[in-house]
């Protein structure tokens, strides 16, 4: 589902390469665990998987796709496609209610747009169908995204990554912010989603107590190089 090879980044001004990982694959539906000390790269790499970022040297696939071969335009058209993402700091609009930001997910896809309505008749209905089974409540659907706790607003950041069933779900520190039982129902959450998408999930986090409930742990450390100059 992802092989990286030879993968080297390096950001600008650096002396050395945040990430230089010379082999590493992931199967699709495999739940990854991905934690690593503080400042050793693991949101450089999401943003290298979601093709925010491009490679310094080496080769980046997904789905059978070489990210490093698309132009920008390909590459954000693929990350819309194909990849659903959940970032710490959420990313919602604050202007829209819930129902809006879970729809934008499908906004630049007519891929998921297609497979949105194939399941549900409309992508307002798919949207509606993930917040109920994500426990927010219809008078909820009214109120703008700044007016929810941080709980709702993370289910609602779920759904807008799970609508229209990308393959790869990436998540960065996405409980952080969240006390331990609201935690673990919410990678719970995650994991139903993810199920029902057959998608490949990648979940950063520092938190280790939360390691056991993925299929595979993955250390940074232990993958990453980091050699000193090329
Ligand atoms: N926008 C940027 N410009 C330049 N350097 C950056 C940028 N973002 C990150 N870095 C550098 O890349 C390295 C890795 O940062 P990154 O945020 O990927 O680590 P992390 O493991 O996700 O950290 P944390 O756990 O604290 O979120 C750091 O040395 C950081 O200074």
């Amino acid at each position: 589902m992802i092989t990286l090879e030879q993968l080297r980044y390096r950001w600008p001004k650096h002396d050395i390469d945040t990430i230089h990982i010379e082999q590493l694959q992931i199967q699709q539906g495999e739940r990854i665990f991905l934690f690593g000390p503080s400042g050793t790269g693991k949101s450089t790499l999401l943003g290298l998987l979601a093709g925010i970022h491009r490679p310094t040297l080496g080769k980046i696939s997904i789905l059978n796709q070489d990210l490093t071969s698309l132009s920008n335009a390909k590459r954000d058209q693929f990350r819309a496609d194909h990849i659903g993402t959940i970032f710490q700091n959420f990313n919602l609009l604050a202007y829209l209610n819930p129902l809006e930001n879970v729809m934008l997910g499908c906004h630049f896809s007519t891929l998921r747009t297609n497979k949105a309505v194939q399941q549900h008749g409309s992508v307002k209905q798919a949207a509606r169908h993930l917040l109920a089974q994500l426990g927010i409540s219809e008078p909820l659907l009214h109120h703008s995204v700044g007016e929810l706790s941080i709980g709702q607003q993370q289910r609602i950041v779920a759904a807008r990554a799970v609508i229209g069933k990308p393959e790869l779900i990436i998540a960065d520190e996405p409980t952080s912010a969240l006390d331990a039982d609201n935690r673990a129902a919410f990678i719970n959450l995650l994991f139903e989603q993810a199920t029902q998408c057959n998608a490949t999930l990648l979940f950063v986090s520092h938190d280790q107590s939360l390691a056991p409930m993925f299929s595979r742990q993955l250390s940074l450390a232990e993958i990453n190089q980091r050699d000193e100059k090329v």
